[in-house]
């Protein structure tokens, strides 16, 4: 599928963040919006998964039933969406677009099926991979992150063995950065992304 509404709306590069979950994306990409608040807007995805406490419709996920999102998905509304780990997940045009339409540079944090539909689109992103340092490490994350029944977390790990192999496929991304010490990864994520960073900060209408 190629997609050129969301080309027309082109801004700064967006960024594509993915990685097994549980390997730090989240908290990698909210160390960011926090710091650079003026330069990054997150695509807020629609999933079908219940909330986590904590969790704002909105700002974290837009919540949605699984018949409203397969008929959004059936109106073409959505440039991807996965199953992952039993809920639906989804990046709508119109999420990529409210950030492009305030000039910032637009993050995505999704998962590899998502990495594989998106590049078949027109978006362009900079693809970078949060890979956990170990699958027990991983594990572990998950655990004390005390969000996922035993099942879930069976399904995140068995899709994370897929994942850590896909990642290394020569080309998949243009950096993979392993989160191991979260200072030292976030140093390198804010290293991958400092050209970009300049440019939007250079901009006469940047704050
Ligand atoms: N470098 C790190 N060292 C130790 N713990 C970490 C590190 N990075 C993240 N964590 C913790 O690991 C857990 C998983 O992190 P996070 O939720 O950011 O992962 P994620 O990749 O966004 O997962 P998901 O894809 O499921 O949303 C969290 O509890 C987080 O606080
Ligand atoms: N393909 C897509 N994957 C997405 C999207 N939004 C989030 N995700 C990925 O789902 C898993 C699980 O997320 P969680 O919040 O339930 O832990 C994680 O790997 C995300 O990257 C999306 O719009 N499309």
């Amino acid at each position: 599928m190629r997609d050129a509404t969301v080309k027309a709306m082109a801004g700064p590069r967006p960024v594509v963040l993915s990685g097994p979950s549980g390997a730090g994306k989240s908290t990698l990409l909210k160390k960011l919006m926090k710091e650079f608040d003026s330069v990054f807007g997150f695509s807020v995805s629609h999933t079908t998964r219940k909330p986590r406490p904590g969790e704002v419709n909105g700002k974290d996920y837009h919540y949605v039933t699984r018949e409203a999102m397969q008929a959004a998905i059936d109106n073409g509304e959505f440039i991807e969406s996965a199953v992952f780990s039993g809920n639906m997940y989804g990046t709508s045009k119109a999420a990529v677009q409210a950030v492009q339409a305030k000039n910032l540079i637009c993050i995505l944090d999704i998962d590899m099926q998502g990495v594989r539909n998106i590049k078949k689109t027109d978006l362009n992103p900079i693809y970078i991979s949060i890979q956990p340092p170990s699958l027990e490490v991983l594990e572990k994350r998950l655990r004390d992150r005390k969000t996922e029944s035993e099942e879930s977390l069976q399904k995140r790990l068995l899709a994370a063995k897929v994942d850590m192999e896909y990642g290394k496929e020569p080309g998949m991304f243009d950096v993979i950065i392993v989160n191991n010490e979260l200072d030292v990864a976030y140093g390198q994520l804010k290293e991958a992304l400092l050209e970009e960073i300049n440019m939007v900060k250079k901009r006469p209408e940047s704050s």
